[in-house]
């Protein structure tokens, strides 16, 4: 194909930078955006920020590869832009830019990384402060996403002695695929906001320990780059959130099937995304900035607010006939939150189940996912239909004696979702296979611990789980409620 050359400089495309007239730059093409700008999800604000500019860097993270050819008509593309006349942002960098980039050369090495909670507290040193805000924020006053974490330790083990523990193996199975250890990589969206590669980190660290990877419907990545960066026999799932327009639905769960997943997990927690406000902290942009231009500022918009409108709040269990009529991968609802559904689920002949609060970030003083668990697996049992479906968690897990309780209880693994995030934004793929790593042997350890050696052995006899549906709650005047102080941004710990 003939070298295109480059139509427009970095001064042509800086002269439109106004709501009236705004151009901006993504992968060294320039496109007039002036008459979409009403019509972005994310608002206004977050586009104007960089009117007239190079906006590569923010657009990556939130939009799929394709989306401006799918979504903004051809003649509002410009052509190429000569690079080389852009004036960098990061020479306009900020202070807090250059305190940020300070800090990533003080972070400690990744050997120095022991479990998964060190790399929460590398990440949220170096990581951009809308990225932070967006991994780690949940709902409301986080209640729920502390109590997911706190459940597990309201367990306690009776670990068994005397066992012969030399050969102790971990691997399992989960929806007929065999993995080595009962963790799976759910679903968290943006992967882009953490690393420029995005999601396909994640699979690559999956394929290397044998575990599944949940494809996000919201994935910075597209769906295909991520299956494509799939190793030989690797298995992956699809999180699916319905579009209300299900024509769309059932194009995606068609081509997620033709390309080879093995399972279509439901996400039916969310029928409108929660009000995360370290999110929305996040996305205020300099005040300066807005209220001088008379705009008032749009921080209404977090992330996960401006790219979840097309969610359908009118999902229901009438749906469920449909999407088994649409294909033939099992079916997994994930965000099931009290027994009365599993069993539900079990009637209408569905094949899995997550008991899940989507890591606090939907219904705040929702129960914790291992709860749940503790509450369904006895009246499933009571009911022999233990072996009608397939019970998964997620929410909090930090340690493989986490994934133990679980799977004492009966769940068929645990989905981790944070940590990957966080060991991926701080030290890429090496950081998500750390990680991983640390669980194998955190698990193979534990197990000898408490005496089992196969995940057939581990059963309810080995837990003590008398407090376990005692809520407490952490006090408001706690430093855990990090989300009341608007000045807390990445490494700064108050107090
Ligand atoms: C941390 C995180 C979680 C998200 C997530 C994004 C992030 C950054 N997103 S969200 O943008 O809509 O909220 C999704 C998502 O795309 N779809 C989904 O089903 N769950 C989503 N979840 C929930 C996730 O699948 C697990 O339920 C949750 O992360 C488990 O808790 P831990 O993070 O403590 O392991």
């Amino acid at each position: 194909m003939a070298q295109e050359n480059p139509a427009l400089t970095g001064v042509e495309v800086a002269k439109h930078n106004s709501q009236k007239d705004c151009w901006v730059i993504v992968h060294g093409r320039a496109y007039d955006v002036t008459g979409f700008l009403p019509e972005h999800p994310g608002g206004m604000t977050i586009i104007l920020k960089y009117a007239g500019k190079d906006a590569t860097e923010e657009f990556d993270p939130i939009h799929p590869p394709d989306t401006l050819e799918k979504y903004l008509d051809k003649s509002k593309h410009l052509g190429l832009v000569d690079m080389t006349t852009v004036v960098k942002e990061k020479e306009l960098e900020s202070p807090e830019e250059r305190e940020r980039q300070k800090r990533i050369l003080e972070m400690p090495l990744l050997e120095q990384c022991y479990n998964l909670m060190d790399f929460e507290a590398v990440a949220r040193r170096v990581m951009k402060k809308g990225a932070w805000g967006y991994y780690s924020s949940a709902a409301d006053d986080e209640i729920t996403m502390r109590e997911n974490h706190g459940a597990f330790h309201r367990i306690w083990f009776r670990p068994k002695i005397l066992v012969d523990v030399e050969k102790v193996d971990f691997s399992t199975a989960m929806l007929g695929a065999k993995v080595d250890i009962p963790f799976y990589v759910t679903a968290t969206a943006l992967g882009k906001l953490g690393h420029v590669e995005g999601e396909v980190v994640l699979t690559r660290a999956a394929h290397k320990h044998n575990v599944i990877q949940m494809i996000p419907t919201l994935a910075s990545c597209s769906f295909d780059e991520i299956v494509d960066a799939a190793g030989p026999g690797q298995v992956q799932w699809l999180q699916l959130y319905v579009n209300k327009d299900r024509a769309i639905t059932q194009r995606i769960v068609e081509h997620a099937e033709k390309r080879g997943c093995k399972g279509l997990f439901i996400t039916v927690d969310a029928p409108q995304l929660g009000r995360r406000e370290k999110d929305m902290r996040s996305k205020f942009t300099d005040p300066g900035s807005n209220v001088q231009s008379g705009q008032t500022t749009d921080n209404s918009q977090g992330a996960a607010r401006a790219i979840s409108s097309f969610i359908d709040p009118a999902l229901s269990w009438a749906d469920i006939p449909w999407f088994q009529s649409i294909t033939k991968m099992p079916i997994v609802l994930k965000g099931v939150q009290r027994v009365e559904d599993v069993l539900k689920a079990v009637e209408l002949g569905v094949q899995g189940v997550v008991l899940s609060n989507h890591g606090g970030r939907q219904l705040d003083f929702a129960r914790s996912g291992v709860e749940i668990l503790a509450e369904t697996m006895p009246v499933l049992r009571e009911l022999g239909l233990q072996d009608k479906i397939e019970v998964y968690i997620d929410g909090g897990a930090r340690r493989a004696t986490d994934i133990i309780k679980a799977l004492c209880l009966g769940a068929k693994g645990v989905g981790i979702g944070r940590p990957f995030l966080y060991a991926m934004s701080a030290y890429g793929l090496d950081g998500v296979n750390r990680a991983m790593q640390l669980l194998k042997d955190e698990m193979e350890m534990n197990m000898r611990l408490i005496g089992a050696t196969r995940i057939d052995e581990l059963s309810p006899s080995l837990l003590d789980v008398r407090s376990l549906f005692n809520h407490g709650t952490t006090p408001a005047n706690s430093l855990a409620y990090s989300v009341y102080d608007p000045l807390v941004t990445p490494g700064q710990r108050t107090g």
